[in-house]
């Protein structure tokens, strides 16, 4: 079925079974026309992420026989001072990034998944790293943030996200600021058009870039939700994106096609739908028709919070 913004609220309440927080969360995520007040609205947030931590969501155990993730070792032209893992839950198709000083040890982890919170701790310990944050590209539609697990099992780690989302985290940033881990500097860039949160992540030293859903490997995050826009994450690529140097690294949010990395180069001239004009580019977003994810009653509600619940 195809999702309109006239559309989208009422289908989102019907999937979640008259359970009201979702029809809030989503209210307040899409900064949409809801009549509720942002206080009810953020109590009952606060409900659906408690009904979800009790009984909502697989728990993030990956028991043995259960292969639901591969791992990769990106490439990285800072091989010698930045530790980087690639990680990928197979269920959502969403990638995860580890990164970490090698000699301070300190780390963050990018887009962390619910489920994947075990294999993720496990990493990080056998690693011997000490995690500072767990950053979120944007408020997630299609899986649940492992944000939340992560801090429980790790309380230094603070979870940060865009300030313009309205998601719960410890630190918010904006366009231009700066999350520091040992000896490295993560720039943050909005990219909004998915989302109006969306940022892309930039380490410059290193030559990467992580895209989140604003950019995808020859594709881009839909712009069919109420906060999307065409235009917008049109104009955030152009001029965030491909404006970094031709050789830089793009690790996108998801691949769905079983890729893995792109380059700046590469996206400017193949990208099936960034490289026509911004109109052209608008009547393909527009013509998608991509169905709706299948965890979205269940993912808003928990990433408003991102992963953080109180108690
Ligand atoms: N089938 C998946 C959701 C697929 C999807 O809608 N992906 C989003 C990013 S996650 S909200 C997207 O922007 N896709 C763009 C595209 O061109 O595929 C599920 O059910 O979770």
């Amino acid at each position: 079925m195809l999702a309109t913004k006239s559309t989208e609220p009422e289908r989102v309440l019907a999937e979640a079974n008259g359970r009201p927080f979702v029809c809030c969360a989503f209210s307040n995520w899409l900064a949409s026309s809801s009549t509720m007040t942002s206080s009810l609205c953020r109590q009952l947030v606060r409900v659906g992420a408690r009904t979800l931590k009790g009984a909502g969501v697989n728990p993030p155990i990956v028991g043995p026989g259960s292969v639901r993730t591969i791992a990769s070792q990106g490439p990285g032209l800072c091989h010698d001072t930045l530790l980087f893992r690639q990680l990928f839950d197979t269920y959502s198709y969403t990638y995860t990034y580890l990164l970490a000083d090698r000699k301070s040890k300190d780390a963050i982890i990018i887009d962390p998944v619910y489920e994947m919170a075990e294999r993720d701790l496990q990493v990080i310990k056998d690693l011997g790293l000490n995690l500072r944050y767990a950053l979120n590209t944007h408020v997630h539609a299609d899986h649940v943030t492992g944000t939340g697990v992560l801090k429980q099992n790790i309380p230094s780690c603070q979870s940060v996200i865009a300030a313009i989302s309205e998601a719960k985290a410890n630190v918010k940033v904006n366009d231009g600021d700066k999350v520091k881990f040992g000896d490295f500097d993560l720039e943050i860039r909005a990219t909004p058009g998915h989302t109006n949160g969306c940022l892309t992540f930039v380490l410059p030293e290193c030559g990467f870039a992580f895209t989140g859903d604003a950019l995808l490997i020859r594709g881009c995050g839909r712009t069919d939700f109420p906060q999307g826009n065409a235009e917008t994450l049109y104009k955030s690529v152009h001029e965030k994106i491909f404006s970094l140097p031709d050789n830089f690294m793009l690790y996108p949010g998801h691949d769905y096609t079983g890729q893995t990395v792109t380059t700046v180069a590469e996206e400017k001239t193949m990208n099936r739908r960034l490289t026509k004009d911004i109109k052209a580019f608008t009547e393909i977003m527009k013509n998608l028709k991509l169905p709706m994810p299948k965890q979205i009653a269940k993912a808003l509600p928990a990433n408003m919070e991102c992963g953080v619940f109180d108690e």
